[in-house]
């Protein structure tokens, strides 16, 4: 072993709020998942440069034996590194070397796989007080001992099993409260976010982002505000009504403010949720509480009255910028809904707000804070091409502000998705054609019921905020880009869906350096030093919601931590290419069932396993390049439970052996039909 017990313990023992504060002041560690409070993601470590950086060489690299999703920004604490896998798996590794101290396994049961909408991933752990804290993808919140690896406690966040809620983001600590919230609103779940003391694991407060039943007395004045712009003849209480805080947080310590944001509703639909509409409070919003109560100070809601997923749990970054010739407070978010938001943090007072892609639900804010909406986003009759669509403009890849360019560089992108009322939709009933309705999602929409007119598209888009304009663009091959980093070096740093690792010129957008990687990227690299060495490291491993389903790459290799500094020379690992070339063909099938089989594969397989054969597979396999006898064989895997381990769900409480005769029609008609269309 390269570090001792004792140097764990005297590197993150002293770790709290106060330390946290004091890294702002040479940033050598990285000590809360945006880097500080702030969320800036901006480091002022400037050994590595635009003069320099064409020299970055891998200095060693880690497998974390995942093979699903990898999200995490790694902690790093005085050569100390601290990173998490897909299941939730935390690794400790030897910042210098690569060497592992100790692996964490919080053994997520397979079967729970199927509760969360969007990969079995996780964004990081937390650090303080001599412990690692990492909210596991089944809800427990585990705090771990720094040094050894060892349990210190362990407590249930979900106030309720039977519901889908599940954790994918990474816990933050204020002054000795941890703090942590879940995702599920695509099943139906009921948002809340909840601290806990780090010494005990104690609860200190929950804060819920969605009123409850209005017949029962509300938790808080808050609450009661919020009730009043729903419409609660459709019992939305029972559905939930969604708002989950699956990601973004930021801090202030001087205006002791923690911002949270809120995610989409329950079901999506706000004809079926809320049916005289309503703003729908706290969805889609970014609220600002008292982290030592839990206490509601104020909120802006970005999209009022969601219907499309527009979360605006993507990202909060924390900064003051010169508006109109005046120092302002502010926060910066890009939300899935396309719009640049420039908020006052002091008080929620709308700055400004403009598109920074193409947008068809509305084009521009009006004065006070509120989108000029197009009515035809909202039909309840007719299908819309929502754009941006519900993998959002930007999804949860970080995006980072670099104060020496004034510019924020945002992971951009379109996925073409149109959306139409889905007239069977009852509460968590399996009905065909109803999206992932058999894993229990509640939306409310039936997806692409006439094909989408938009091409996807990826960009690394640096955008100046003050002005709310672009200032230069990296084009990328697909969506899904990794999170970004950006340095007091002038430089910018981000993994791609195609699987390099590329470091741009932050003012002009030229690429200096790059090098090819495993997989596919979605994380965020970071940046650290130790000894007066600045290292780079960037976790890798393909996957979330749309990695899920689709790639850009045919480097496949398991999830990997690489950390590069100037003049390393260690080797690359070598790239694992898949298997998966060969259309499937010879399973035996009715063509009568085809139809069938679609709208079953639709309600059950679509968001995990894609549309068989339009692209060869994600992090799950495309079922249309499966073997033929593998399919031959489904019932052993979609009725007996063959993968749960890997997270197959087993579906024999609603699935029979005729509906699995129908899927593979479904599959192997669909693979024939794509090998025609390609001869
Ligand atoms: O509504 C929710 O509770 C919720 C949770 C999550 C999640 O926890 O990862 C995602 C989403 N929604 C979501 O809409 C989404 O696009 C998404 C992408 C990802 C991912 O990890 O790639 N997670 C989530
Ligand atoms: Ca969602």
């Amino acid at each position: 072993q390269t570090i001792t017990e004792e140097q764990i313990r005297a590197a993150v023992g002293p770790i709290d709020t106060a330390a946290i504060i004091e890294n702002d002041s040479h940033d050598r560690n990285w000590l809360n998942y945006g880097l500080n409070y702030a969320e800036t993601r901006y480091s002022q470590l400037d050994a590595i440069t635009t003069e320099n950086v064409g020299e970055l060489g891998l200095e060693w690299s880690y497998d974390l034996k995942s093979r699903r999703g990898v999200q995490a920004t790694p902690i790093v604490v005085d050569g100390v590194m601290y990173v998490t896998a897909s299941w939730s798996v935390v690794h400790a590794l030897d910042a210098l070397t690569g060497a592992p101290l100790w692996v964490y396994d919080p053994e997520v049961p397979g079967e729970f796989a199927s509760r969360g909408c969007c990969d079995v991933v996780n964004r990081g752990v937390a650090v303080y007080d001599g412990k690692v804290y990492v909210g596991a993808f089944d809800g427990y919140l585990h705090a771990i001992d720094a040094a050894t690896g060892e349990q210190v406690w362990k407590v249930d966040t979900i106030e309720n099993r039977e519901m889908s809620y599940t954790v994918t983001g990474a816990p933050r600590i204020i002054n000795g409260k941890v703090i942590i919230g879940n995702g599920g609103a695509e099943y139906g779940v009921r948002g809340y976010i909840t601290a806990y003391d780090t010494t005990t694991g104690e609860e200190a407060w929950r804060w819920y982002t969605v009123p409850g039943d209005p017949s029962k007395p509300f938790e808080n004045d808050a609450m009661e505000m919020a009730a009043e712009t729903w419409d609660a003849s459709a019992n939305y209480w029972e559905a939930g009504g969604g708002g989950t805080v699956w990601d973004a947080m930021a801090y202030d310590p001087e205006l002791n403010l923690l911002y949270i944001g809120t995610g989409n509703g329950s079901p999506w639909n706000q004809h079926l949720r809320s049916p005289a509409g309503g703003d729908n409070l706290f969805l889609a919003s970014i609220v600002a509480l008292n982290p030592d109560t839990g206490e509601y100070v104020w909120h802006y809601q970005n999209t009022p009255g969601d219907t499309w997923d527009y979360t605006s749990t993507q990202h909060i970054i924390l900064a003051d910028l010169e508006i109109g010739g005046e120092m302002r407070q502010v926060l910066m978010q890009a939300p899935k809904n396309g719009f640049f938001y420039v908020i006052d943090r002091t008080d929620g007072s709308f700055i400004s707000a403009e598109p920074f892609v193409e947008t068809t639900w509305a084009k521009a804010y009006d004065d006070s804070g509120r989108p000029i909406e197009n009515p035809a986003a909202r039909s309840k009759d007719e299908p819309f091409e929502t754009v941006p669509s519900a993998y959002g403009a930007h999804n949860w890849h970080p995006m980072s502000f670099n104060p020496d360019t004034g510019l924020v560089y945002i992971p951009a992108q379109g996925v073409p998705l149109v959306q139409s009322t889905d007239p069977g939709w009852s509460l968590n009933s399996h009905q065909p054609m109803s999206t992932m309705s058999g894993m229990g999602w509640n939306l409310g929409y039936l997806f692409n019921v006439v094909a989408p007119e938009a091409t996807p598209f990826g960009h690394l888009l640096a955008w100046d905020p003050v002005n709310q304009r672009e200032a230069w663009r990296a084009e990328y091959v697909s969506p899904w880009n990794g999170g970004t980093l950006t340095t007091a070096g002038n430089l910018v740093f981000q993994g791609t869906a195609d699987g390099r690792f590329i470091a741009y010129d932050a003012t002009t957008g030229e690429t200096l350096w790059q090098t090819p990687v495993t997989s596919g990227v979605v994380a965020a690299p970071m940046t650290w030093e130790k000894d007066g060495t600045q290292y780079v490291t960037i976790a890798v491993g393909w996957g979330g919601v749309y990695g899920l389903m689709q790639r850009a790459t045919e480097r496949v290799g398991p999830g990997r931590v690489f950390t590069f500094r100037v003049g390393g020379t260690a080797e690359m690992p070598r790239f694992e290419m898949s298997d998966r070339t060969e259309l499937v063909s010879g399973v035996p099938y009715d063509r009568a069932q085809v139809e069938a089989g679609l709208a079953t594969y639709v309600a059950n397989c679509l968001f995990c396993h894609g549309v068989p054969g339009v692209n060869n597979g994600g992090a799950i396999p495309n079922l249309g390049y499966s073997a033929s006898e593998t399919l031959v064989n489904a019932d052993v895997w979609v009725l007996e439970g063959a993968g749960i381990h890997n997270g197959m769900p087993r579906f024999d409480a609603h699935l029979s052996e005729a509906d699995v005769q129908a899927i593979l029609a479904f599959i192997q008609g669909t693979a024939d039909a794509v090998r025609g269309a390609a001869q």
